[in-house]
């Protein structure tokens, strides 16, 4: 059902504090704060006027319909979204407190802090062991034994280290899906980020592997912050600590997870996590 055509037969309670959900004085360091952005392509205006912010070692969850918008925001995170062409933004994202949509700021800075996980896994076709030493290797690390160490700690934070220790040297196109999924998880723990974004990490994989996935979120999330795109209700509900309902570019609700899907303020996030539409 496309948006426009959302209908309820209750009144619409519109949140007014869209965004501006007031955190506790004892909340994390704000780690990225997004100030009335907007993003068009070309024509198509596709983020509208959005206010989010994420802090450290939580894991936030984005939801809402196809076409709402989510891809595009978390790709504006890690400015992904800029090798589009016609992409055009206003409003401001600081990361760790400069605004990574200034022109004078330098995208690499982003590229050793912020690491990304795809809907398909997207291992490169090398070894096991390249695929986790490569991004060390660019950013200079030569040492072998430094290379080794770094390996080892990285597969073993995604836990796949017991499942492929004895074939590093095999191509990682012969591990199975939920495997190369972890691996790339792994291949982002290398560059030792502060921030995962991931975008429906899980779609693409089976119940089991989707379950192992998500106990990684929540083991990843005591040392980083989590920004994770899922359609998936009962997986946002399961693993994240904060939710954004996006709903045609814009968000809609922003709180902790159990109010969104407890007692959600506005009744369009209501309708769409009990599946009236979506
Ligand atoms: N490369 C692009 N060029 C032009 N328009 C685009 C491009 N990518 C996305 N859009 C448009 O921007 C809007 C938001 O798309 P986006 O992919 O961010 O939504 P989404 O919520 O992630 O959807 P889905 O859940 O289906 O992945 C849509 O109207 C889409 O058609």
């Amino acid at each position: 059902m496309s948006q426009s055509s959302v209908k309820s037969k209750r009144p619409v309670k519109i949140n007014p504090e869209a965004g501006s959900f007031k955190e506790p004085e004892t909340a994390g360091k704000v780690v990225y704060d997004t100030k009335e952005l907007n993003l068009w392509y070309s024509e198509t205006h596709a983020l509208k006027d959005v206010n989010l912010s994420f802090r450290e070692k939580e894991v936030t969850a984005i939801i809402g319909p196809s076409g709402c918008g989510k891809s595009t925001y978390i790709k504006t995170l890690n400015r992904m979204v800029e090798l589009v062409p016609g992409v055009r933004t206003t409003g401001e994202i600081t990361y760790k407190g400069k605004n990574i949509l200034d022109r004078s700021f330098k995208v690499e800075e982003l590229r050793t802090k912020v690491g990304m996980v795809f809907q398909k896994p997207n291992p490169f076709p090398k070894s096991i062991y390249e695929n986790i030493a490569y991004g060390p290797k660019i950013h200079g690390i030569r040492n072998k034994k430094v290379l080794d160490e770094i390996v080892e700690r990285s597969l073993r934070g995604a836990y796949i280290w017991d499942e492929v220790k004895d074939r590093l040297n095999e191509n990682a196109y012969g591990l199975s899906g939920g495997q190369q999924q972890r691996l790339c998880i792994a291949r982002c723990l290398a560059i030792e980020p502060e921030v995962i974004l991931m975008d429906e990490p899980t779609s693409a994989l089976d119940p089991k592997s989707t379950l192992r996935i998500e106990e990684l979120v929540q083991e990843l999330k005591k040392e980083y912050s989590i920004i994770i795109v899922t359609h998936n209700m009962q997986q946002a509900a399961r693993i994240s600590d904060k939710t954004a309902f996006f709903l045609n570019g814009e968000v809609i609700e922003f709180n902790e997870t159990n109010t969104i899907f407890t007692n959600p303020a506005d009744s369009r996030t209501e309708d769409y996590i009990s599946g009236r539409f979506g």
